[in-house]
């Protein structure tokens, strides 16, 4: 029996432990590899830090984080689509092709009510601001 095969029917808490390390490797490898996952990085990062400057409330932190975790989420699966595919064919396939704009699709309609939802937790504390200068 292979080693894949044998650890499936381990359980406890060191298979849980092999899973986390696995879930690891696969976001290693999206950080890594996906230049869309580094744009996402970058922009988290500075939301975060806007968030921090403007005194975010609790409600405004747990929507932004919420935002953020879906979107990283993701670009994680559409990684994992994309993968299978690569896996499937190497040829030019045009339901490979659907499939890839399709998990490219969710990520984008994600996208678009992320920067709704920011637009929204951002605009007011900005005004404010701007108002008090
Ligand atoms: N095997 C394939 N057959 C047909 N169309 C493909 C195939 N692989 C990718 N495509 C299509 O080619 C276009 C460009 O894909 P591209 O290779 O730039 O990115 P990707 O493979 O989807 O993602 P990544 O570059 O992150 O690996 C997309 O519309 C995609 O759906």
């Amino acid at each position: 029996m292979n080693m894949a095969l044998q650890d499936r029917q381990k359980r406890g808490f060191k298979r849980f432990l092999r899973s986390f390390g696995y879930a690891c490797q696969g976001l290693k490898h999206v950080i890594q590899n996906e230049q869309n996952m580094q744009i996402h990085l970058f922009v988290a990062a500075v939301t975060l830090m806007a968030a921090w400057t403007l005194s975010f409330s609790l409600t405004s932190w747990m929507i932004l984080l919420l935002v953020i975790a879906g979107m990283f989420s993701m670009e994680i699966m559409n990684t994992a689509v994309e993968r299978t595919v690569d896996m499937i064919t190497d040829d030019y396939h045009p339901l490979a092709k659907r499939a890839k704009d399709i998990a490219a699709a969710a990520v984008f309609v994600y996208c678009l009510f992320a920067a709704i939802i920011g637009l929204m937790l951002f605009l007011p504390p900005l005004l404010e601001l701007w108002v008090l200068l």
